[in-house]
Protein backbone atom coordinates (compact mmCIF):
# COMPACT_ATOMS: atom_id res chain seq x y z
CA UNK A 1 0.00 0.00 0.00
CA UNK A 2 1.24 3.31 -1.01
CA UNK A 3 1.67 5.66 2.10
CA UNK A 4 -0.32 8.66 1.62
CA UNK A 5 0.48 11.98 -0.10
CA UNK A 6 -2.26 13.64 2.10
CA UNK A 7 -3.83 12.83 5.17
CA UNK A 8 -6.15 14.33 7.36
CA UNK A 9 -6.65 12.59 11.48
CA UNK A 10 -9.61 14.07 13.16
CA UNK A 11 -9.91 17.13 12.19
CA UNK A 12 -12.29 20.06 13.63
CA UNK A 13 -12.30 23.44 12.79
CA UNK A 14 -14.49 26.02 13.62
CA UNK A 15 -14.45 30.29 12.47
CA UNK A 16 -16.15 31.95 15.48
CA UNK A 17 -18.98 30.03 16.87
CA UNK A 18 -19.31 28.50 12.94
CA UNK A 19 -18.11 25.10 13.09
CA UNK A 20 -16.69 23.91 9.60
CA UNK A 21 -15.11 20.78 10.03
CA UNK A 22 -15.76 17.95 13.03
CA UNK A 23 -13.79 15.01 13.04
CA UNK A 24 -12.83 14.47 10.04
CA UNK A 25 -10.32 11.73 8.47
CA UNK A 26 -9.03 11.52 5.04
CA UNK A 27 -5.85 9.79 3.21
CA UNK A 28 -5.18 10.31 -0.85
CA UNK A 29 -2.56 8.26 -2.17
CA UNK A 30 -0.32 9.46 -5.20
CA UNK A 31 -2.42 9.01 -8.26
CA UNK A 32 -5.54 9.03 -6.79
CA UNK A 33 -8.27 11.57 -7.56
CA UNK A 34 -10.76 12.27 -4.48
CA UNK A 35 -13.44 14.34 -5.19
CA UNK A 36 -15.06 16.06 -2.09
CA UNK A 37 -18.47 17.35 -2.80
CA UNK A 38 -21.66 17.98 -0.61
CA UNK A 39 -23.99 21.52 -0.26
CA UNK A 40 -22.43 24.90 -0.09
CA UNK A 41 -21.91 25.77 3.71
CA UNK A 42 -20.83 21.63 4.20
CA UNK A 43 -16.90 22.54 4.82
CA UNK A 44 -15.45 21.80 1.62
CA UNK A 45 -13.22 24.60 1.12
CA UNK A 46 -12.06 24.69 4.77
CA UNK A 47 -11.10 20.60 4.83
CA UNK A 48 -8.49 22.10 1.28
CA UNK A 49 -7.41 25.01 2.89
CA UNK A 50 -6.19 22.34 6.10
CA UNK A 51 -5.39 19.72 4.08
CA UNK A 52 -2.99 22.66 1.89
CA UNK A 53 -1.27 23.77 5.07
CA UNK A 54 -3.42 27.16 4.51
CA UNK A 55 -5.29 26.64 7.35
CA UNK A 56 -4.11 25.29 11.12
CA UNK A 57 -7.16 23.10 12.35
CA UNK A 58 -8.11 23.35 15.99
CA UNK A 59 -8.28 19.97 16.32
CA UNK A 60 -6.52 17.07 14.93
CA UNK A 61 -3.82 16.59 12.72
CA UNK A 62 -2.76 17.24 8.72
CA UNK A 63 0.06 15.81 7.13
CA UNK A 64 1.66 16.39 3.24
CA UNK A 65 3.97 13.81 1.72
CA UNK A 66 4.32 12.46 4.90
CA UNK A 67 5.63 15.97 7.25
CA UNK A 68 3.06 16.65 10.36
CA UNK A 69 2.15 19.94 9.17
CA UNK A 70 1.67 21.32 12.58
CA UNK A 71 5.59 20.57 13.16
CA UNK A 72 6.29 23.01 9.95
CA UNK A 73 6.52 26.80 10.81
CA UNK A 74 4.94 28.88 8.16
CA UNK A 75 8.11 29.45 5.73
CA UNK A 76 8.64 25.78 5.93
CA UNK A 77 4.93 24.95 4.79
CA UNK A 78 5.43 27.84 2.32
CA UNK A 79 8.82 25.89 0.53
CA UNK A 80 6.47 22.27 0.78
CA UNK A 81 3.57 23.73 -0.96
CA UNK A 82 5.55 26.00 -3.71
CA UNK A 83 7.76 22.23 -4.61
CA UNK A 84 5.25 19.83 -4.19
CA UNK A 85 1.67 21.24 -4.16
CA UNK A 86 -0.13 22.80 -6.82
CA UNK A 87 -2.94 24.82 -5.60
CA UNK A 88 -6.20 26.26 -7.46
CA UNK A 89 -8.59 28.51 -5.47
CA UNK A 90 -12.03 29.31 -6.12
CA UNK A 91 -11.62 32.59 -7.22
CA UNK A 92 -8.17 32.44 -9.59
CA UNK A 93 -5.78 34.37 -6.79
CA UNK A 94 -3.81 35.64 -8.98
CA UNK A 95 -1.31 38.44 -8.61
CA UNK A 96 -2.99 41.36 -10.40
CA UNK A 97 0.09 43.32 -11.28
CA UNK A 98 1.67 40.63 -13.18
CA UNK A 99 0.99 39.31 -16.53
CA UNK A 100 -0.19 36.31 -16.47
CA UNK A 101 3.13 34.95 -18.01
CA UNK A 102 4.51 36.22 -14.79
CA UNK A 103 2.06 34.78 -12.50
CA UNK A 104 2.40 31.62 -13.82
CA UNK A 105 6.42 31.75 -13.62
CA UNK A 106 5.99 32.58 -10.10
CA UNK A 107 6.39 29.10 -8.37
CA UNK A 108 9.75 28.86 -10.73
CA UNK A 109 10.92 32.00 -9.75
CA UNK A 110 10.29 32.05 -6.44
CA UNK A 111 12.18 29.28 -5.87
CA UNK A 112 15.70 30.63 -7.31
CA UNK A 113 14.67 29.58 -11.02
CA UNK A 114 16.19 31.34 -13.88
CA UNK A 115 13.90 33.99 -15.60
CA UNK A 116 14.07 33.13 -19.06
CA UNK A 117 13.95 29.50 -17.97
CA UNK A 118 11.20 30.18 -16.00
CA UNK A 119 9.52 32.25 -18.79
CA UNK A 120 9.56 29.61 -21.42
CA UNK A 121 7.93 27.45 -18.76
CA UNK A 122 5.14 29.51 -18.73
CA UNK A 123 4.67 29.70 -21.39
CA UNK A 124 4.22 26.25 -22.88
CA UNK A 125 1.89 25.56 -19.67
CA UNK A 126 -0.36 28.85 -21.12
CA UNK A 127 -0.16 27.01 -24.24
CA UNK A 128 -1.72 23.72 -22.33
CA UNK A 129 -4.42 25.63 -21.07
CA UNK A 130 -5.03 27.77 -24.21
CA UNK A 131 -4.32 30.87 -23.21
CA UNK A 132 -1.07 31.45 -25.49
CA UNK A 133 -2.31 34.68 -26.88
CA UNK A 134 -2.92 36.04 -23.40
CA UNK A 135 0.14 35.67 -21.84
CA UNK A 136 1.04 39.68 -21.73
CA UNK A 137 -2.27 40.62 -20.09
CA UNK A 138 -3.09 41.09 -16.40
CA UNK A 139 -5.52 39.37 -15.03
CA UNK A 140 -7.29 42.09 -14.65
CA UNK A 141 -7.55 42.27 -18.53
CA UNK A 142 -8.90 39.12 -18.85
CA UNK A 143 -12.26 37.03 -18.11
CA UNK A 144 -12.86 34.50 -14.52
CA UNK A 145 -12.86 31.48 -17.08
CA UNK A 146 -9.15 32.47 -18.38
CA UNK A 147 -8.01 33.68 -15.13
CA UNK A 148 -9.34 30.18 -13.73
CA UNK A 149 -7.02 28.63 -16.79
CA UNK A 150 -4.14 30.60 -15.84
CA UNK A 151 -4.27 29.57 -12.03
CA UNK A 152 -4.24 25.82 -13.16
CA UNK A 153 -1.58 26.65 -15.86
CA UNK A 154 0.64 27.98 -12.33
CA UNK A 155 -0.31 24.80 -10.39
CA UNK A 156 0.79 22.24 -12.65
CA UNK A 157 4.16 24.23 -13.22
CA UNK A 158 6.30 22.58 -10.76
CA UNK A 159 4.59 19.47 -11.90
CA UNK A 160 3.66 18.88 -8.31
CA UNK A 161 3.00 15.60 -6.67
CA UNK A 162 -0.08 16.94 -4.62
CA UNK A 163 -2.95 18.91 -6.32
CA UNK A 164 -5.79 20.72 -4.93
CA UNK A 165 -8.36 22.53 -6.57
CA UNK A 166 -11.59 24.11 -5.26
CA UNK A 167 -13.86 24.25 -8.01
CA UNK A 168 -11.32 24.59 -10.45
CA UNK A 169 -13.86 24.70 -13.65
CA UNK A 170 -16.73 26.26 -12.17
CA UNK A 171 -16.18 29.46 -14.31
CA UNK A 172 -15.61 27.78 -17.82
CA UNK A 173 -17.46 26.82 -20.61
CA UNK A 174 -17.74 23.15 -21.24
CA UNK A 175 -14.88 22.87 -23.47
CA UNK A 176 -12.65 24.85 -21.17
CA UNK A 177 -14.02 22.68 -18.58
CA UNK A 178 -12.60 19.31 -20.79
CA UNK A 179 -9.15 20.88 -21.09
CA UNK A 180 -8.90 21.82 -17.79
CA UNK A 181 -9.84 18.64 -16.36
CA UNK A 182 -8.24 16.55 -18.17
CA UNK A 183 -4.76 18.48 -17.58
CA UNK A 184 -5.49 18.04 -13.30
CA UNK A 185 -6.62 14.30 -14.27
CA UNK A 186 -3.25 13.10 -16.33
CA UNK A 187 -1.35 15.41 -13.83
CA UNK A 188 -2.65 12.62 -11.59
CA UNK A 189 -3.49 9.42 -13.50
CA UNK A 190 -0.10 9.50 -16.05
CA UNK A 191 1.98 11.93 -13.18
CA UNK A 192 1.33 10.00 -10.24
CA UNK A 193 -0.10 13.19 -8.19
CA UNK A 194 -2.37 13.06 -5.67
CA UNK A 195 -5.63 15.41 -6.26
CA UNK A 196 -8.36 16.67 -4.02
CA UNK A 197 -10.99 17.76 -6.21
CA UNK A 198 -13.59 20.44 -4.78
CA UNK A 199 -17.08 20.64 -6.59
CA UNK A 200 -20.38 20.96 -6.76
CA UNK A 201 -20.80 19.26 -10.15
CA UNK A 202 -21.99 15.58 -9.77
CA UNK A 203 -20.20 14.98 -13.33
CA UNK A 204 -16.75 16.10 -12.57
CA UNK A 205 -17.27 14.19 -9.03
CA UNK A 206 -17.94 11.17 -10.89
CA UNK A 207 -14.42 11.63 -12.67
CA UNK A 208 -12.83 10.66 -9.32
CA UNK A 209 -11.58 7.24 -8.00
CA UNK A 210 -13.48 8.13 -5.10
CA UNK A 211 -15.98 10.59 -3.78
CA UNK A 212 -16.18 11.84 -0.53
CA UNK A 213 -19.10 13.73 0.43
CA UNK A 214 -19.65 16.51 3.34
CA UNK A 215 -22.49 17.23 5.20
CA UNK A 216 -22.27 19.84 8.19
CA UNK A 217 -18.74 19.52 8.37
CA UNK A 218 -18.33 15.78 8.64
CA UNK A 219 -18.48 13.12 5.94
CA UNK A 220 -21.78 11.66 5.36
CA UNK A 221 -20.81 9.05 2.92
CA UNK A 222 -17.67 7.66 0.89
CA UNK A 223 -17.97 5.47 -2.47
CA UNK A 224 -15.45 4.17 -4.13
CA UNK A 225 -16.14 4.98 -7.73
CA UNK A 226 -13.14 3.34 -10.14
N1 LIG B 1 -13.51 32.94 7.05
C1 LIG B 1 -14.66 32.51 7.59
N2 LIG B 1 -15.21 33.13 8.67
C2 LIG B 1 -16.36 32.69 9.23
N3 LIG B 1 -17.04 31.62 8.79
C3 LIG B 1 -16.55 30.97 7.72
C4 LIG B 1 -15.35 31.37 7.06
N4 LIG B 1 -15.11 30.53 6.04
C5 LIG B 1 -16.12 29.63 6.05
N5 LIG B 1 -16.99 29.90 7.05
C6 LIG B 1 -18.18 29.10 7.41
O1 LIG B 1 -17.75 27.76 7.63
C7 LIG B 1 -18.66 26.82 7.05
C8 LIG B 1 -17.92 25.98 6.01
O2 LIG B 1 -17.51 26.84 4.93
P1 LIG B 1 -16.73 26.31 3.64
O3 LIG B 1 -16.37 27.51 2.83
O4 LIG B 1 -15.64 25.41 4.09
O5 LIG B 1 -17.87 25.47 2.92
P2 LIG B 1 -17.99 25.00 1.40
O6 LIG B 1 -18.63 23.65 1.45
O7 LIG B 1 -16.68 25.11 0.72
O8 LIG B 1 -18.99 26.07 0.80
P3 LIG B 1 -19.19 26.55 -0.75
O9 LIG B 1 -19.57 25.31 -1.53
O10 LIG B 1 -20.34 27.52 -0.64
O11 LIG B 1 -17.92 27.17 -1.18
C9 LIG B 1 -19.81 27.65 6.50
O12 LIG B 1 -20.82 27.71 7.49
C10 LIG B 1 -19.19 29.01 6.27
O13 LIG B 1 -20.17 30.03 6.37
Amino acid sequence: MNAPAVELVGVSHSYARTPALQHVSLSVVPGEVVAVTGPSGCGKSTLLHVAAGLLRPQEGRASLLGQDLHHLDETARAVLRRREVGIVLQYGQLVPDLPLLDNVALPLLLDGGDLAQSRTAAQEALERVGLQDAAQAVPAEVSGGQAQRAAVARALITSPRVLFADEPVASLDPAGARQVLGLLMSAARLGGAALVLVTHDNTVAALADREVRLRTGSIEHEAVLR
